[in-house]
């Protein structure tokens, strides 16, 4: 297969609007690819290419050799280019990858060149096409999209799950399985503004669960070995001894739990975030003295309690309703590990549970379905979450040199929420409000790495970072193309554990903030 027919359908996906053509434009390109090249297909058309392991910056994407005439570039071929790229390491590492890419570049066709490029300057890293995609390979394998997306959920990244079903159909995608020891993708949240709202897309009766501004964590135990993942599937054991150590003596022969890691403090409440995003973060200043973490665990996709007890014997317990799932978490876990929790069919009585959530610091709840399945993502909205305050994780598209005291300093964001229709971002506003000296220094630092260009003042940047802010309300604006900006946007904080994927979009914007005049 050639790359002119991934940046064909690159630029027909990205031209239309519609759901269904992008469906239909990648599912025709994965059927002219056969099963191996799909992986490399789908990982280039969600923008998937690891930037950082290619390590090609922006310099050396500026001096375009003139382009070829005809496409001879293969799929094979590129993604070699790519791995001898990635590969070059030590003195004059940089001038040598350059004519790598000069090289490449110069076998490609001008079209071809402009999608290369926007792939290794990550521009078509949005990985907003997910959804799209797990819905084309399913089109392209003739198979249910059900199918494809929980091969997504229990293997965590689309391209060897396209392999197997161009390969091998629904055998192919059931070969994958839950395994004790191998994270899955998390079940995600959607977003209400009020607890009635919360109910209203529920059955009578749900679940209320304290929401902990924590970090996530799922929990793989195996006989006396027990292993910490995040949310990202990263795994994190042995930063968390205290968290193994709780874990280790649970009368289960193998388990999976879900749940949320927190550093509180003697009477209960909660260290600030940053105190808990210390314990796993890369790059932590060594001085401070680790705050251990408690263990809050809310759902179990796996469970062998062992022979001759309840659930003798093994099971995956992934399509159990929520009830049941928490049944078996209850059977095994003692309380003092488990979310706190209350099930009720009365709004009153969960607005209680919200209140006393607050009341103690934490951030509010999650509204849980009694009979959903456990699904990755947001699919199906099984869980809802309510805060008293929302917050949105938005992505930073820009940044403008700050002045006076903040000279030298990438200063004023410029935010972005996700636009799923195009699969880009819209911008809703700046904002400088709220960034700490400990802040700026780190976000001059990382944006100057993902600084793609500059005019003037304004830097621009690839759409990677992710920023929680809090904001007043949403008021009409003709200056932004979403015709909405932010009130009062201030920046909470980073988000690392969370990719430009993940961030929120622009209806979430608009569901949690009804616009003001
Ligand atoms: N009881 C709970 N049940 C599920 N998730 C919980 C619970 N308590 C805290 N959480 C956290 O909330 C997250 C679910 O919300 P969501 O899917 O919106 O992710 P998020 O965007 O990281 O949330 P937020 O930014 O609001 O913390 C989980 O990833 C988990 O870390």
């Amino acid at each position: 297969m050639l790359i002119a027919d991934i940046a064909r359908t690159s630029g027909a996906v990205a031209g239309t609007s519609g759901r269904k053509a992008k469906v239909t434009a990648l599912a025709e390109c994965l059927r002219r690819a056969d099963a191996g090249e799909a992986a490399i297909v789908v990982a280039y058309l969600s923008g998937e290419l690891p930037q950082r392991q290619i390590g090609v910056g922006y310099a050396a994407l500026r001096d375009l050799p003139p382009p070829a005439a005809e496409p001879s570039l293969t799929v094979p071929g590129v993604d070699a280019a790519f791995t001898e790229i990635g590969a070059v390491s030590g003195p004059g590492s940089v001038a040598r990858r350059r004519d790598l890419v000069a090289s490449l570049l110069g076998r490609a066709t001008r079209p071809e060149q402009d999608f290369l490029i926007r792939l290794l300057a990550g521009e078509l890293r949005q990985g907003a096409l997910d959804g799209v995609m797990a819905e084309a390979i399913a089109a392209a394998a003739e198979v249910k999209p059900a199918e494809v997306r929980r091969a997504f959920m229990l293997r965590g990244s689309l391209g060897p799950v396209a392999t197997a079903a161009l390969a091998d159909g629904v055998a192919g995608l059931r070969a994958f399985t839950l395994e004790v020891g191998r994270p899955v993708k998390p079940m995600l949240a959607a977003a209400a503004p009020s607890i009635g709202e919360a109910f209203g897309k529920l059955k009578a009766e749900a679940a209320v669960e304290w929401k902990l501004d924590g970090i996530r964590a799922q929990v793989h135990v195996s006989g006396g070995e027990v292993r910490v993942f995040t949310r990202t599937l990263d795994e994190i054991t042995a930063r968390l001894p205290e968290v193994v150590e709780a874990v280790r003596g649970l009368p289960v022969r193998a388990a999976v739990f879900d749940g949320e890691l927190i550093a509180l403090r003697p009477d209960g409440r909660p260290h600030p975030f940053q105190v808990t995003a210390a314990r796993t973060a890369t790059r932590t200043a060594k001085s401070t003295e680790p705050v251990p973490l408690s263990v809050f665990l809310f759902d179990v996709l796996y469970l062998d309690e062992g022979a001759g007890t309840a659930s003798d014997g093994s099971g995956d317990l992934l399509d159990a309703p929520g009830a049941e799932r928490n049944a078996a978490l209850v059977r095994v876990l003692p309380e003092e590990l488990r979310m706190p929790r209350v099930v009720t069919g009365d709004p009153v009585r969960a607005k209680e549970v919200f209140d006393e959530a607050v009341a103690r610091g934490h951030e509010g709840v999650v509204i849980k379905s009694l009979d959903t399945p456990y699904t990755a993502g947001r699919r199906g909205a099984g869980w809802i979450k309510v805060k008293p305050r929302h917050t949105l994780d938005l992505v930073v598209l820009a940044v403008e040199w700050g002045h006076g005291r903040r000279r030298g300093l990438l200063s004023n964001l410029h935010l972005g929420a996700r636009d799923p229709a195009t699969g880009g971002f819209v911008m809703l506003g700046k904002t400088f409000k709220g960034l700490t000296d400990e802040l700026l220094a780190w976000q001059t630092e990382r944006l100057r790495e993902l600084a793609v260009r500059e005019d003037d003042w304004v830097v621009h940047v690839r759409p990677e970072l992710v920023v929680e802010i809090a904001f007043d309300g949403v008021q009409h604006s003709p200056r932004y193309s979403g015709g909405i900006a932010l009130r009062f946007a201030r920046v909470l904080r980073y988000r690392p554990d969370k990719s430009a994927a993940e961030a929120d979009t622009i209806d979430t914007v608009r569901a949690v903030a009804p616009v003001m005049d």
